[in-house]
């Protein structure tokens, strides 16, 4: 069985503080076109479960067109780490990550995801270089950003993606135990994209 872990996209999504808020609409109605209802939508591209491309935070770096889709598909192994303001190396030394290409660290630390939360976990620069390390390739979080809230420098954004480490933002894990997975989280084929909102899905490995 696949679960959904992405949020709902629905007009009431909360949306980074200053972004392009949600919109769907019904544009042209059945009754108006005679045939169909046609939707419209207005979204930023970090709006919800969603990737970053490099060229979110670096204009040489790579679209979303550009990032390899095998990436977002395969599987993935999910730590629980609550309760924490930095997630250190020492701390996912100890988790015995070898031969992990995804990992999605649950911190529950987004508990009322009407609002954008005002300070969130990050990882230490050290634990980036050790991700790298071992050989991972995705790393996802189930909160906003991979920095603090309020930085303009994104030194996490830039440190990943010089690793080699993609970016997964804004999962829901919250009733997701620990363990190892199937993963799908494919962004759009956005030619000039940023970013894209993903469908993140995630089925139970038996082991
Ligand atoms: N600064 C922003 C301004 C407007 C919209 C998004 C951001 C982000 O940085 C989003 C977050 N860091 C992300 O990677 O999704
Ligand atoms: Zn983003
Ligand atoms: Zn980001």
């Amino acid at each position: 069985m696949w679960i959904d872990v992405s949020q709902r996209l629905d007009n009431n999504i909360a949306v980074w503080p200053g972004d392009t808020p949600f919109s769907y609409e019904v544009d042209v109605s059945k009754e108006e076109s005679g045939s169909v209802n046609i939707g419209k939508l207005t979204l930023s591209t970090h709006t919800g479960t969603h990737i970053d491309a490099p060229f979110h935070f670096d204009n040489e770096g790579k679209k979303v067109i550009d990032l390899d889709i095998n990436l977002y598909i395969g599987s993935a192994v999910i730590v629980h780490l609550p309760n924490r303001q930095l997630i250190q190396k020492e701390e996912l030394e100890k988790l015995k990550l070898d031969n992990v290409t995804r990992l999605l660290i649950r911190t529950d630390a987004w508990q009322n995801r009407t609002v954008y939360p005002e300070e969130i976990p990050t990882l230490e620069s050290e634990a980036i270089d050790y991700l790298a390390s071992i050989g991972v390739l995705l790393i996802g979080f189930d909160l906003p950003s991979v920095d603090h809230m309020e930085s303009k420098t994104l030194p996490n954004h830039h440190r990943l993606a010089s690793s080699g480490i993609h970016i997964l933002e804004g999962l829901i894990l919250d009733d997701i135990p620990s363990g190892l997975y199937q993963l799908i989280a494919l962004p759009l084929p956005l030619v000039e994209g940023d970013g894209s909102p993903v469908r993140a899905l995630l089925k139970k490995e038996k082991k």
